[in-house]
Protein backbone atom coordinates (compact mmCIF):
# COMPACT_ATOMS: atom_id res chain seq x y z
CA UNK A 1 0.00 0.00 0.00
CA UNK A 2 1.32 3.55 -1.02
CA UNK A 3 1.39 5.73 2.20
CA UNK A 4 0.43 9.14 2.56
CA UNK A 5 3.40 11.36 3.17
CA UNK A 6 3.78 15.07 5.28
CA UNK A 7 6.48 16.99 4.58
CA UNK A 8 6.81 19.29 7.53
CA UNK A 9 8.58 22.21 8.14
CA UNK A 10 9.40 23.49 11.93
CA UNK A 11 9.40 27.26 12.71
CA UNK A 12 11.37 27.77 15.94
CA UNK A 13 13.21 25.24 16.75
CA UNK A 14 13.49 25.17 20.63
CA UNK A 15 12.29 22.75 22.77
CA UNK A 16 9.10 21.45 22.34
CA UNK A 17 10.11 21.72 18.33
CA UNK A 18 12.65 18.85 19.32
CA UNK A 19 10.17 16.86 21.12
CA UNK A 20 7.85 17.07 18.49
CA UNK A 21 10.51 16.04 15.87
CA UNK A 22 11.95 13.44 17.34
CA UNK A 23 7.87 11.54 17.64
CA UNK A 24 7.95 12.56 13.80
CA UNK A 25 10.87 10.05 13.64
CA UNK A 26 9.03 7.24 15.19
CA UNK A 27 7.61 4.56 12.93
CA UNK A 28 3.50 5.18 12.54
CA UNK A 29 3.82 1.23 12.50
CA UNK A 30 4.67 1.10 15.77
CA UNK A 31 1.04 2.68 16.68
CA UNK A 32 -1.06 0.71 14.59
CA UNK A 33 -0.75 3.48 12.04
CA UNK A 34 0.01 1.92 8.21
CA UNK A 35 -1.58 4.38 5.86
CA UNK A 36 0.50 7.61 6.16
CA UNK A 37 4.53 9.11 7.39
CA UNK A 38 6.40 12.03 8.40
CA UNK A 39 9.10 14.03 7.32
CA UNK A 40 11.23 16.81 8.66
CA UNK A 41 11.77 18.55 5.05
CA UNK A 42 12.78 22.29 6.49
CA UNK A 43 12.87 24.28 9.72
CA UNK A 44 13.26 27.91 10.70
CA UNK A 45 15.09 29.76 13.15
CA UNK A 46 14.71 33.31 13.69
CA UNK A 47 18.33 34.07 14.15
CA UNK A 48 20.44 31.66 12.07
CA UNK A 49 20.70 28.64 9.41
CA UNK A 50 23.25 27.27 11.79
CA UNK A 51 20.99 26.56 14.34
CA UNK A 52 18.01 25.83 12.49
CA UNK A 53 20.54 23.51 10.71
CA UNK A 54 21.80 21.79 14.48
CA UNK A 55 18.56 21.25 15.07
CA UNK A 56 17.94 18.94 12.22
CA UNK A 57 21.46 17.08 12.99
CA UNK A 58 19.52 16.80 16.33
CA UNK A 59 16.00 15.25 15.47
CA UNK A 60 17.84 13.11 12.80
CA UNK A 61 16.76 15.05 9.41
CA UNK A 62 20.09 16.48 8.66
CA UNK A 63 19.23 16.57 4.86
CA UNK A 64 16.43 18.95 5.41
CA UNK A 65 16.82 22.56 3.87
CA UNK A 66 17.92 24.69 6.83
CA UNK A 67 16.91 28.83 6.83
CA UNK A 68 17.81 31.49 8.83
CA UNK A 69 14.86 33.30 8.88
CA UNK A 70 10.96 32.51 9.07
CA UNK A 71 9.79 34.05 5.83
CA UNK A 72 12.01 31.99 3.72
CA UNK A 73 10.33 28.50 5.08
CA UNK A 74 7.26 30.07 4.55
CA UNK A 75 8.20 29.94 0.88
CA UNK A 76 9.46 27.22 0.65
CA UNK A 77 6.83 24.67 -2.15
CA UNK A 78 8.54 21.58 -0.90
CA UNK A 79 6.52 21.97 2.64
CA UNK A 80 3.25 20.55 3.33
CA UNK A 81 2.50 22.05 7.00
CA UNK A 82 4.00 23.95 9.34
CA UNK A 83 4.46 23.38 13.19
CA UNK A 84 4.78 26.87 14.67
CA UNK A 85 6.61 26.38 18.40
CA UNK A 86 7.68 29.63 18.83
CA UNK A 87 6.46 31.29 22.33
CA UNK A 88 2.55 31.97 22.23
CA UNK A 89 2.93 35.56 22.30
CA UNK A 90 3.94 35.14 18.55
CA UNK A 91 1.65 33.00 17.17
CA UNK A 92 -0.70 34.92 16.10
CA UNK A 93 1.86 37.02 14.04
CA UNK A 94 4.07 33.34 13.38
CA UNK A 95 1.27 31.79 12.40
CA UNK A 96 -0.87 34.28 10.10
CA UNK A 97 2.94 34.17 8.34
CA UNK A 98 2.04 30.79 7.43
CA UNK A 99 -1.28 31.28 6.37
CA UNK A 100 -0.35 33.98 4.11
CA UNK A 101 2.07 32.28 2.45
CA UNK A 102 -0.88 29.53 1.65
CA UNK A 103 0.55 27.26 4.17
CA UNK A 104 -1.06 24.57 6.35
CA UNK A 105 -0.93 24.85 10.05
CA UNK A 106 -0.44 23.12 13.31
CA UNK A 107 0.53 26.21 16.17
CA UNK A 108 1.24 25.29 19.86
CA UNK A 109 -1.27 26.24 22.27
CA UNK A 110 -1.99 28.73 23.67
CA UNK A 111 -3.37 29.05 20.29
CA UNK A 112 -2.45 32.84 20.92
CA UNK A 113 -2.10 35.59 23.10
CA UNK A 114 -6.03 36.39 23.28
CA UNK A 115 -9.21 35.34 21.19
CA UNK A 116 -9.23 38.04 19.18
CA UNK A 117 -5.91 36.93 17.30
CA UNK A 118 -7.63 33.49 17.67
CA UNK A 119 -10.60 34.57 15.29
CA UNK A 120 -8.38 35.91 12.87
CA UNK A 121 -6.02 33.23 12.69
CA UNK A 122 -9.93 31.26 11.79
CA UNK A 123 -11.05 33.37 9.32
CA UNK A 124 -7.66 33.96 7.56
CA UNK A 125 -7.54 29.81 7.38
CA UNK A 126 -10.66 30.17 5.84
CA UNK A 127 -10.26 32.58 4.00
CA UNK A 128 -7.38 30.65 2.34
CA UNK A 129 -9.35 27.46 2.52
CA UNK A 130 -6.31 26.02 4.63
CA UNK A 131 -5.84 23.61 7.61
CA UNK A 132 -5.41 25.11 10.85
CA UNK A 133 -5.09 23.04 14.20
CA UNK A 134 -4.25 24.27 18.09
CA UNK A 135 -1.70 21.82 19.38
CA UNK A 136 -3.36 20.65 21.89
CA UNK A 137 -1.88 17.07 21.64
CA UNK A 138 -3.33 15.54 24.23
CA UNK A 139 -6.67 15.49 22.61
CA UNK A 140 -5.36 12.70 20.21
CA UNK A 141 -4.30 10.73 22.70
CA UNK A 142 -5.98 6.95 22.81
CA UNK A 143 -6.58 7.55 26.90
CA UNK A 144 -8.24 10.70 25.51
CA UNK A 145 -10.43 8.95 22.87
CA UNK A 146 -11.53 6.52 25.30
CA UNK A 147 -12.41 8.94 28.58
CA UNK A 148 -14.76 10.57 25.87
CA UNK A 149 -16.09 7.82 24.69
CA UNK A 150 -16.91 6.71 28.36
CA UNK A 151 -18.62 10.03 28.74
CA UNK A 152 -20.69 9.47 25.61
CA UNK A 153 -21.62 5.97 26.19
CA UNK A 154 -23.12 6.95 29.64
CA UNK A 155 -21.22 4.53 31.64
CA UNK A 156 -20.85 6.92 34.22
CA UNK A 157 -24.03 8.89 33.62
CA UNK A 158 -24.42 12.42 32.41
CA UNK A 159 -21.39 13.79 33.95
CA UNK A 160 -22.10 16.49 36.56
CA UNK A 161 -18.49 17.90 37.27
CA UNK A 162 -15.23 17.44 36.47
CA UNK A 163 -12.20 18.52 38.42
CA UNK A 164 -8.86 19.34 36.70
CA UNK A 165 -5.34 20.15 37.75
CA UNK A 166 -1.92 21.10 36.32
CA UNK A 167 0.73 21.96 38.72
CA UNK A 168 4.11 22.39 39.10
CA UNK A 169 6.43 23.98 41.87
CA UNK A 170 9.10 25.65 39.99
CA UNK A 171 8.55 28.63 41.16
CA UNK A 172 11.24 30.32 42.59
CA UNK A 173 13.60 28.87 41.32
CA UNK A 174 13.40 27.30 38.24
CA UNK A 175 12.53 30.12 36.10
CA UNK A 176 14.92 33.78 35.47
CA UNK A 177 12.80 36.39 34.89
CA UNK A 178 13.00 36.63 31.26
CA UNK A 179 11.67 32.49 30.60
CA UNK A 180 9.27 32.24 28.72
CA UNK A 181 6.95 30.37 31.58
CA UNK A 182 7.04 33.52 33.75
CA UNK A 183 7.64 36.71 31.00
CA UNK A 184 4.66 38.54 30.44
CA UNK A 185 7.02 40.04 27.28
CA UNK A 186 6.26 35.92 26.23
CA UNK A 187 2.42 35.69 27.27
CA UNK A 188 3.74 33.48 30.31
CA UNK A 189 2.16 33.03 33.75
CA UNK A 190 0.47 29.07 34.51
CA UNK A 191 -2.88 30.29 32.90
CA UNK A 192 -1.41 30.35 29.29
CA UNK A 193 0.66 27.66 29.98
CA UNK A 194 -0.69 24.19 32.10
CA UNK A 195 -4.13 26.04 32.51
CA UNK A 196 -5.32 25.29 29.48
CA UNK A 197 -4.47 21.28 30.15
CA UNK A 198 -7.09 21.88 32.77
CA UNK A 199 -9.36 23.60 30.69
CA UNK A 200 -8.75 20.90 27.94
CA UNK A 201 -9.96 18.03 30.72
CA UNK A 202 -12.88 20.27 31.32
CA UNK A 203 -14.06 20.90 27.82
CA UNK A 204 -13.51 17.69 26.75
CA UNK A 205 -15.99 16.29 29.05
CA UNK A 206 -18.33 18.91 29.97
CA UNK A 207 -18.51 20.39 25.96
CA UNK A 208 -16.89 18.47 23.07
CA UNK A 209 -19.15 14.91 24.32
CA UNK A 210 -22.53 16.98 24.28
CA UNK A 211 -25.01 17.12 22.02
CA UNK A 212 -25.86 20.80 21.52
CA UNK A 213 -22.54 22.33 23.80
CA UNK A 214 -22.88 26.33 24.99
CA UNK A 215 -20.44 27.82 26.10
CA UNK A 216 -19.72 28.45 29.59
CA UNK A 217 -19.30 30.62 32.21
CA UNK A 218 -16.36 31.14 34.77
CA UNK A 219 -15.59 32.94 38.14
CA UNK A 220 -11.97 32.43 39.42
CA UNK A 221 -9.14 33.72 41.36
CA UNK A 222 -5.74 34.32 40.20
CA UNK A 223 -2.90 35.59 41.94
CA UNK A 224 0.43 37.08 40.15
CA UNK A 225 3.79 36.04 40.57
CA UNK A 226 4.75 39.48 42.40
CA UNK A 227 8.00 40.38 40.47
CA UNK A 228 6.93 39.94 37.00
CA UNK A 229 2.91 40.15 37.65
CA UNK A 230 2.57 36.95 35.18
CA UNK A 231 -0.31 34.43 37.14
CA UNK A 232 1.24 31.52 39.64
CA UNK A 233 -1.91 30.36 40.81
CA UNK A 234 -4.76 30.42 38.97
CA UNK A 235 -8.33 28.22 39.91
CA UNK A 236 -11.40 28.50 37.84
CA UNK A 237 -15.32 27.48 38.24
CA UNK A 238 -16.18 26.97 35.01
CA UNK A 239 -20.70 26.37 34.69
CA UNK A 240 -21.81 24.49 31.59
CA UNK A 241 -25.51 24.75 30.55
CA UNK A 242 -27.24 22.05 29.44
CA UNK A 243 -30.85 21.94 28.31
CA UNK A 244 -32.09 18.58 29.66
CA UNK A 245 -30.07 17.80 32.02
CA UNK A 246 -29.29 21.08 33.71
CA UNK A 247 -25.72 22.90 34.76
CA UNK A 248 -22.57 21.31 35.10
CA UNK A 249 -19.66 22.10 37.00
CA UNK A 250 -15.90 22.34 35.95
CA UNK A 251 -13.15 23.38 38.11
CA UNK A 252 -10.06 23.66 36.39
CA UNK A 253 -6.88 24.58 38.17
CA UNK A 254 -3.43 25.65 37.71
CA UNK A 255 0.08 26.56 39.83
CA UNK A 256 3.81 27.26 39.16
CA UNK A 257 4.32 27.13 42.85
CA UNK A 258 2.95 23.76 44.44
CA UNK A 259 2.88 20.21 42.52
CA UNK A 260 -0.28 18.17 41.31
CA UNK A 261 2.35 15.25 41.80
CA UNK A 262 4.30 16.56 44.91
CA UNK A 263 6.18 13.22 45.59
CA UNK A 264 6.84 12.43 41.84
CA UNK A 265 4.98 8.56 42.27
CA UNK A 266 1.39 9.71 42.19
CA UNK A 267 0.91 9.24 45.49
CA UNK A 268 -1.82 12.17 45.28
CA UNK A 269 -4.45 10.55 43.28
CA UNK A 270 -6.01 11.35 40.54
CA UNK A 271 -5.24 14.48 38.26
CA UNK A 272 -8.44 14.60 37.04
CA UNK A 273 -11.66 13.50 38.20
CA UNK A 274 -14.99 12.91 36.00
CA UNK A 275 -17.88 12.83 37.47
CA UNK A 276 -21.00 10.79 36.97
CA UNK A 277 -24.05 10.11 38.33
CA UNK A 278 -22.83 6.40 38.20
CA UNK A 279 -19.54 6.06 38.33
CA UNK A 280 -16.46 8.38 37.73
CA UNK A 281 -13.49 8.41 35.42
CA UNK A 282 -9.91 9.30 36.99
CA UNK A 283 -7.18 9.95 34.91
CA UNK A 284 -3.38 9.70 36.60
CA UNK A 285 -0.70 11.86 35.53
CA UNK A 286 -0.38 14.58 34.24
CA UNK A 287 -2.58 16.70 32.17
CA UNK A 288 -0.86 17.27 29.60
CA UNK A 289 0.25 13.45 29.35
CA UNK A 290 -1.58 11.03 31.50
CA UNK A 291 -0.90 7.22 31.13
CA UNK A 292 -3.43 5.70 33.55
CA UNK A 293 -6.82 5.25 34.07
CA UNK A 294 -9.30 4.16 36.26
CA UNK A 295 -13.15 3.87 36.51
CA UNK A 296 -14.97 3.59 39.37
CA UNK A 297 -18.81 2.89 39.06
CA UNK A 298 -21.48 2.94 41.90
CA UNK A 299 -22.31 -0.79 41.28
CA UNK A 300 -18.33 -1.48 42.56
CA UNK A 301 -16.95 -2.09 39.40
CA UNK A 302 -13.45 -1.07 38.98
CA UNK A 303 -11.39 -1.16 35.70
CA UNK A 304 -7.85 -0.30 35.39
CA UNK A 305 -5.52 0.69 32.46
CA UNK A 306 -2.32 1.91 31.69
CA UNK A 307 -1.78 3.37 28.30
CA UNK A 308 1.92 2.83 27.14
CA UNK A 309 3.26 5.43 24.34
CA UNK A 310 5.25 3.37 22.24
CA UNK A 311 8.40 4.69 20.59
CA UNK A 312 11.64 3.88 19.07
CA UNK A 313 12.16 0.32 20.18
CA UNK A 314 15.79 1.36 20.78
CA UNK A 315 14.80 4.73 22.96
CA UNK A 316 16.39 4.41 26.20
CA UNK A 317 13.85 6.99 28.01
CA UNK A 318 14.63 10.66 28.40
CA UNK A 319 13.83 13.58 30.72
CA UNK A 320 14.03 16.97 29.73
CA UNK A 321 14.78 19.24 32.90
CA UNK A 322 11.41 20.97 33.88
CA UNK A 323 8.07 20.25 34.03
CA UNK A 324 7.51 16.75 33.82
CA UNK A 325 8.55 15.48 30.19
CA UNK A 326 9.78 12.05 30.74
CA UNK A 327 9.52 9.19 28.57
CA UNK A 328 10.26 5.62 30.06
CA UNK A 329 12.83 3.22 27.87
CA UNK A 330 10.66 2.32 24.76
CA UNK A 331 8.30 5.32 24.81
CA UNK A 332 7.68 8.08 22.66
CA UNK A 333 6.35 11.67 23.82
CA UNK A 334 2.81 10.93 21.92
CA UNK A 335 2.66 14.10 19.77
CA UNK A 336 2.51 11.88 17.39
CA UNK A 337 -1.11 11.68 17.56
CA UNK A 338 -1.43 14.68 16.96
CA UNK A 339 0.89 14.53 14.04
CA UNK A 340 -1.24 11.86 12.62
CA UNK A 341 -4.55 14.04 12.84
CA UNK A 342 -3.23 16.19 10.64
CA UNK A 343 -1.81 14.22 8.45
CA UNK A 344 -5.32 12.50 7.79
CA UNK A 345 -6.67 15.90 7.66
CA UNK A 346 -4.77 17.07 4.71
CA UNK A 347 -5.03 13.75 2.91
CA UNK A 348 -8.91 13.75 3.05
CA UNK A 349 -8.89 17.87 2.77
CA UNK A 350 -10.43 18.64 5.80
CA UNK A 351 -9.41 21.78 7.43
CA UNK A 352 -10.09 21.42 10.63
CA UNK A 353 -8.76 18.74 13.89
CA UNK A 354 -11.73 16.25 14.59
CA UNK A 355 -10.99 16.60 18.99
CA UNK A 356 -11.10 19.65 19.13
CA UNK A 357 -12.97 22.26 16.33
CA UNK A 358 -11.55 25.75 15.67
CA UNK A 359 -14.39 27.07 17.65
CA UNK A 360 -14.17 25.29 20.76
CA UNK A 361 -10.81 26.62 20.79
CA UNK A 362 -12.02 29.78 20.55
CA UNK A 363 -14.26 29.40 22.98
CA UNK A 364 -11.71 28.13 25.33
CA UNK A 365 -9.29 31.29 23.96
CA UNK A 366 -12.52 33.45 25.49
CA UNK A 367 -12.38 32.41 28.99
CA UNK A 368 -9.16 32.86 29.08
CA UNK A 369 -9.23 36.31 28.43
CA UNK A 370 -11.74 36.71 30.95
CA UNK A 371 -9.81 35.12 33.69
CA UNK A 372 -7.65 37.16 32.91
CA UNK A 373 -9.90 39.91 33.21
CA UNK A 374 -11.27 39.00 36.10
CA UNK A 375 -7.61 38.85 37.06
CA UNK A 376 -6.80 42.09 36.15
CA UNK A 377 -3.59 40.63 34.25
CA UNK A 378 -2.98 42.37 31.20
CA UNK A 379 0.14 41.43 28.77
CA UNK A 380 2.20 44.18 26.96
CA UNK A 381 0.15 45.58 23.83
CA UNK A 382 2.10 44.55 21.63
CA UNK A 383 1.76 41.19 22.08
CA UNK A 384 -1.98 41.28 22.76
CA UNK A 385 -2.13 43.53 19.00
CA UNK A 386 -3.94 42.06 16.09
CA UNK A 387 -2.01 44.30 13.60
CA UNK A 388 0.06 42.18 11.39
CA UNK A 389 2.75 41.95 10.03
CA UNK A 390 3.95 43.42 13.28
CA UNK A 391 7.89 42.95 14.62
CA UNK A 392 7.55 42.01 18.17
N1 LIG B 1 2.84 20.59 23.71
C1 LIG B 1 3.71 20.60 24.69
O1 LIG B 1 3.90 19.63 25.41
C2 LIG B 1 4.52 21.80 24.92
C3 LIG B 1 4.21 22.96 24.28
N2 LIG B 1 4.97 24.06 24.45
C4 LIG B 1 4.59 25.27 23.73
O2 LIG B 1 5.54 25.48 22.70
C5 LIG B 1 5.88 26.85 22.57
C6 LIG B 1 7.39 26.99 22.67
O3 LIG B 1 7.85 26.52 23.93
P1 LIG B 1 9.35 25.96 24.13
O4 LIG B 1 9.73 25.08 23.02
O5 LIG B 1 9.44 25.46 25.50
O6 LIG B 1 10.15 27.32 24.02
P2 LIG B 1 11.69 27.54 23.70
O7 LIG B 1 12.06 28.82 24.33
O8 LIG B 1 12.47 26.32 24.01
O9 LIG B 1 11.72 27.69 22.12
C7 LIG B 1 11.03 28.69 21.45
C8 LIG B 1 11.72 28.98 20.13
O10 LIG B 1 11.02 30.04 19.51
C9 LIG B 1 11.92 30.88 18.81
N3 LIG B 1 11.61 32.27 19.13
C10 LIG B 1 11.21 33.19 18.23
N4 LIG B 1 11.03 34.37 18.81
C11 LIG B 1 11.34 34.23 20.11
C12 LIG B 1 11.38 35.11 21.21
N5 LIG B 1 11.07 36.41 21.10
N6 LIG B 1 11.76 34.62 22.39
C13 LIG B 1 12.06 33.32 22.53
N7 LIG B 1 12.06 32.43 21.51
C14 LIG B 1 11.70 32.88 20.30
C15 LIG B 1 13.32 30.49 19.24
O11 LIG B 1 13.97 29.92 18.11
P3 LIG B 1 14.66 30.83 16.97
O12 LIG B 1 14.68 32.24 17.45
O13 LIG B 1 16.00 30.21 16.79
O14 LIG B 1 13.80 30.68 15.79
C16 LIG B 1 13.15 29.44 20.31
O15 LIG B 1 14.03 28.37 20.18
C17 LIG B 1 5.06 27.57 23.65
O16 LIG B 1 3.95 28.15 23.07
C18 LIG B 1 4.65 26.49 24.61
O17 LIG B 1 3.39 26.74 25.21
C19 LIG B 1 6.09 24.03 25.23
C20 LIG B 1 6.45 22.91 25.91
C21 LIG B 1 5.65 21.70 25.85
O1 LIG C 1 2.68 22.35 27.10
C1 LIG C 1 3.38 22.08 28.06
O2 LIG C 1 3.35 20.81 28.52
C2 LIG C 1 4.43 20.31 29.23
C3 LIG C 1 4.94 21.31 30.21
O3 LIG C 1 6.10 20.81 30.78
C4 LIG C 1 5.27 22.60 29.51
O4 LIG C 1 5.63 23.57 30.44
C5 LIG C 1 4.08 23.11 28.78
O5 LIG C 1 4.44 24.21 27.99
Amino acid sequence: MSKFQVKWGILGPGGIAQTFARDLWVDPCTRGVNDIEHVVVAAASSSSASRAADFLKEVRAPEAKAYGSYKELVADPNVDIIYVATPHSHHYQHAMLCLEAGKNVLCEKAFTTNAKQTELLIKKAKEKNLFLMEAVWTRYFPLSIYAREIVTSGRIGPVQRTFADLSFPDLPENFDDSHRMVNPDLAGGALLDLGIYALTWVFQTLYTTQKDPQPPTVVSSLRKYEKLGSDQLTSMLLTFPRKDLGDAHGIATTSLRISSDPDSKGTAGPSIRIQGETGELQIFGPAFRPTNTRLILNNGTVETKNWFIPGAPESTGWKNGFGGNWQAPGEGQGMFYEADECAYALRDGRKEGRFESLSESLVIMQIMDEVRRQGGMTYPEKIESIEFPLDL
